[in-house]
């Protein structure tokens, strides 16, 4: 079949977006594996599909595919080039919508210049629902947060656990661009501790306002920026109380606004989404 897709970026994490509400879309992992493939197909960290809601009250459902081909919950980078593509195509006229993922419901809202802001709901804290398996390990605790020893290939790295909806594991380092992201972000990610993997963050703090950012994603690899895994790494920032909100995250695809006022509220999370090209595939 022939599937016209769009190619949009959120600082610099990619995606293909596929309208699924005028093309009918049930896709293989395989399938979605070559549409996320930069040689054989397209090439992108995700495939973002919108379709008609489910639920009441809401305006769209929006499901993401990493690159490796599996279904995921949440991505922030993505909520915001879903706001710019479904009002781009003219599939609503709402400047703050209401959409489904699996994760739940998010809001996310096109500011007048033309960024979007997204309430991504509160943090989940809690090892267990991330999940983290924290069994038999000594957490050391860190003002309001609880630091977990992870052994990564004999060294010990000391993490936050967060999910946005999906799980992040956040470490702090003194610089970002000399952090081990490649050697040891697929150790991470695949870490018995976490069952469903993990997205593993890398964060370096600048100020009590603005830190920079690298991530090596579940399922996608290094992306040149996480929207889920800017939040997770700000809330947990300010859980081990080095940071205050609102927190500028530089990361190396651009840079992000995330402002968090503690347990039980929304993480915000402000960014660009950028239409890069339309086009067609046979899939
Ligand atoms: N790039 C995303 C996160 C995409 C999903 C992630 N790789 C996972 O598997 O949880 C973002 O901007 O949040």
């Amino acid at each position: 079949m022939k599937l016209k897709f769009t190619k949009m970026h959120g600082a610099g994490n990619d995606f293909v977006v596929i309208d699924a509400i005028s093309q009918t879309v049930d896709f293989t992992p395989e399938q979605w594996r070559k549409l996320g493939d930069r040689r054989f197909g397209i090439g992108a960290d995700q495939m973002l599909v919108v379709e008609r809601p489910r639920a009441a009250g809401v305006d769209f459902r929006y499901r993401i595919y990493n690159a490796d081909g599996g279904e995921v919950e949440q991505c922030g980078n993505g909520a915001r080039a879903f706001v710019k593509f479904v009002t781009d195509k003219g599939l609503t006229d709402k400047r703050a919508i209401r959409v489904e993922t699996m994760a739940g419901i998010i809001e996310p809202r096109l500011e007048d210049d033309g960024r979007i802001t997204v309430d991504m709901g509160a943090p989940v804290l809690e090892p267990e629902k991330v999940p983290f398996d924290a069994a038999g390990l000594a957490s050391r605790p860190e003002s309001a947060d609880a630091l977990w020893p992870l052994d990564v290939d004999g060294k010990t790295a000391w993490i936050s656990v967060v999910s946005m909806g999906n799980p992040h594991a956040v470490q702090v380092v003194d610089d970002s661009e000399a952090a081990p992201v490649a050697a040891d972000g697929p150790a991470i990610e695949r870490h018995a501790r976490f069952p469903k993997r993990v997205n593993a963050g890398f964060m370096q703090v600048i100020g009590r306002h603005e830190v920079r950012l690298r991530v090596y994603e579940r399922g996608a690899g290094e992306t040149l920026a996480c929207g889920t895994g800017a939040c997770a790494a700000v809330v947990a920032g300010i859980r081990r109380g080095l940071l205050d909100s609102p927190v500028a995250v530089h990361t190396r695809g651009g840079d992000l606004s995330i402002a968090w006022e503690g347990p039980g509220r929304s993480v915000m999370m402000t960014g660009p989404a950028v239409s890069v090209f339309e086009g067609e595939i046979d899939i």
